[in-house]
């Protein structure tokens, strides 16, 4: 399975502030593979991960993942890949309020079509894998910056997407934290066998990847094989 981007071009916002984020992007990314996406701020990496997980639709250009072109899918199958097929873990944290931290894994479960009964062990197991066993009964705003987006990352992990789509997973975490999530990412990717695409300016995480690519050269359109870092 892969996920490939032909021809993306991505226009966000109007009038003075409309900009070309992602101009006639190609890229690949295969399973089993932790890909770093890297580049500068404002370079178009969160974007990227947006088109690539249909949370926004490109101007022009195709999004395969597998099969399925979710740039020209209906809104509904749309849904439906997002919820079965693809995991996120973003910077918001994008939690539903209200939700215990076990509860918002046990909530994605079943939107996914699992059955989150079956699930609940596993989903204690996540949680004491991203360092919050003891903050499976906490709500969103009982939790910090941090902690959120390690439960959006058991929540992902908990549905064993064939997307794993990663913001900055290191960016709000202390450092000893931040080697325990890349492994996790690194493993799960390796295990599961899923696509996986992380932006980051952690060069620890780019080191864990098994490929990189440079938000710079796709924006030159340079031809870019996603190379294992020892052989780039
Ligand atoms: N709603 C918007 N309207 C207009 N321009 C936008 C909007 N959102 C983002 N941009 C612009 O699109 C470009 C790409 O932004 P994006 O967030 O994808 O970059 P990034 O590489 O993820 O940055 P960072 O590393 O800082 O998170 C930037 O120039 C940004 O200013």
């Amino acid at each position: 399975m892969t996920l490939r981007l032909t021809a993306v071009t991505v226009t966000l916002g109007s009038g003075a502030s409309r900009t070309t984020a992602l101009r006639e992007v190609d890229a690949e990314f295969r399973s089993g593979e932790l890909t770093a996406l890297v580049g500068p701020s404002g370079s178009g990496k969160s974007t990227l991960l947006a088109v690539a997980g249909a949370l926004l639709r490109p101007d022009t250009g195709q999004v395969r993942l597998g099969d399925l072109d979710l740039a020209t899918l209906g809104d509904r199958e749309r849904a439906r890949a997002r919820r079965t097929r693809i995991g996120y873990m973003f910077q918001s944290g994008n939690l539903l309020a209200g939700l215990t931290a076990e509860e918002q894994l046990l909530a994605a479960a079943s939107l996914s079509g699992r059955r989150p009964r079956a699930l609940r062990g596993r989903a204690r197991e996540l949680l004491d894998d991203v360092g919050l066993g003891h903050r499976t009964g906490h709500r969103p705003d009982q939790l910090s910056g941090g902690e959120r987006q390690r439960v959006a990352l058991a929540r992902a992990l908990l549905v064993e997407p064939e997307l794993l789509l990663v913001d900055e997973p290191t960016a709000a975490v202390d450092r000893t934290r931040a080697d325990e999530l890349t492994a996790l990412i690194a493993r799960t990717t390796h295990e599961h066998g899923c696509v996986t695409v992380v932006a980051t300016h952690d060069p620890v995480v780019t080191g864990a990847a098994d490929a990189t690519l440079d938000m710079l050269d796709l924006a030159a359109g340079r031809p870019v094989s996603a190379c294992a870092p020892p052989a780039c």
